[in-house]
């Protein structure tokens, strides 16, 4: 016999609102992303579904289900990076503060400065600790030492790495161990001050104990940033974020508070799929 939902995630939701971690109330937040009956193609196969799904600001969204049901495509609908992708379309609108981020005004630039993203596997450039964090100040004229000084030590620090590497900036960012790097990457995005951070399964490829850091610095960080996360981890999902949308075959099941979704899923397809029945 499987443990009844209610009480599979209990422990987690329990401990996350006496640590005062509790998830915030998604559904008074104002919205940061909204998007609304968005469907997507990869060449004539569509992978997205009608998705509407309002992402509260200052929140973390996890989003997940089993592979292949549109996640990472849907993720990076948020910042156009498929539009890199051949053979791509869509129908729809996907809103940043309530701007259509398709819109034919839209500047690419600026929208992938507001919108960071950080991948599964780090991806560090082969260059020192120091230059991977100021690349983007770099790429956007900024060439004052002081001030790029300033951007490394303050990116660092938030991304609870600064005491691991002050003493070898210089050094490179290869040398790094996984989780280390992870957190670099996750600096560098920090450094062009973005509005919203992206990961895709940000944790998956770490220990434990890098996973652990990467949640806490989860945690930190929404107080300043809107965060969407994608992860096959559950226990992760129901610890780091305000709401979770249940994807399956490219449709998006259900949406709610991490709470609702982890202890009374409304529909049978997410209680299959977060006490582990199928995926
Ligand atoms: N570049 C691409 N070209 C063609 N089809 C793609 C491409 N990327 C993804 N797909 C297809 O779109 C569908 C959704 O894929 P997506 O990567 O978004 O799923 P996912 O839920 O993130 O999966 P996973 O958990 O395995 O990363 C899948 O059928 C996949 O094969």
């Amino acid at each position: 016999m499987r443990e009844p939902v209610s009480r599979l995630y209990s422990d987690i939701i329990n401990e996350r609102s006496t640590s005062g971690r509790g998830s915030l109330d998604v559904l008074n937040s104002r919205p940061k992303f909204e998007a609304r009956n968005v469907n997507f193609w990869y060449h004539s196969k569509q992978a997205l579904f009608d998705i509407s799904v309002v992402i509260p600001e200052r929140s973390v969204l996890a989003l997940i289900g089993p592979s292949g049901c549109g996640k990472s495509t849907f993720l990076r609908m948020l910042n156009r990076m498929n539009d890199l992708i051949d053979g791509t379309h869509h129908q729809g609108q996907i809103r940043l503060d309530g701007r259509d981020i398709y819109g034919a005004e839209v500047n690419m630039v600026d929208l992938r400065r507001r919108v960071g993203m950080v991948f599964q596997k780090s991806n560090p450039f082969p260059k020192s600790i120091y230059e991977n964090v100021v690349y983007g100040p770099r790429v956007s004229g900024e060439k004052d030492p002081s001030k790029l000084d300033y951007v490394v030590e303050k990116c660092l620090k938030q991304a609870a790495l600064w005491d691991e590497v002050k003493d070898r900036l210089h050094s490179s960012a290869m040398d790094l161990s996984g989780g280390q790097q992870q957190r670099l990457c996750i600096a560098r995005s920090l450094a062009t001050d973005p509005e919203v951070l992206l990961m895709d399964e940000p944790a998956s490829a770490l220990d434990p104990k890098s996973t652990n850091k990467i949640e806490d610095l989860i945690f930190e960080l929404k107080s300043q940033y809107t965060i969407v996360i994608v992860t096959h981890n559950m226990q992760q999902a129901a610890r780091v974020s305000d709401s979770t949308a249940f994807f399956f075959e490219g449709k998006m099941i259900e949406f709610g508070s991490t709470n609702m979704i982890f202890t009374r899923p409304h529909q049978k397809q997410t209680e299959d799929y977060i006490t582990g029945r199928f995926g």
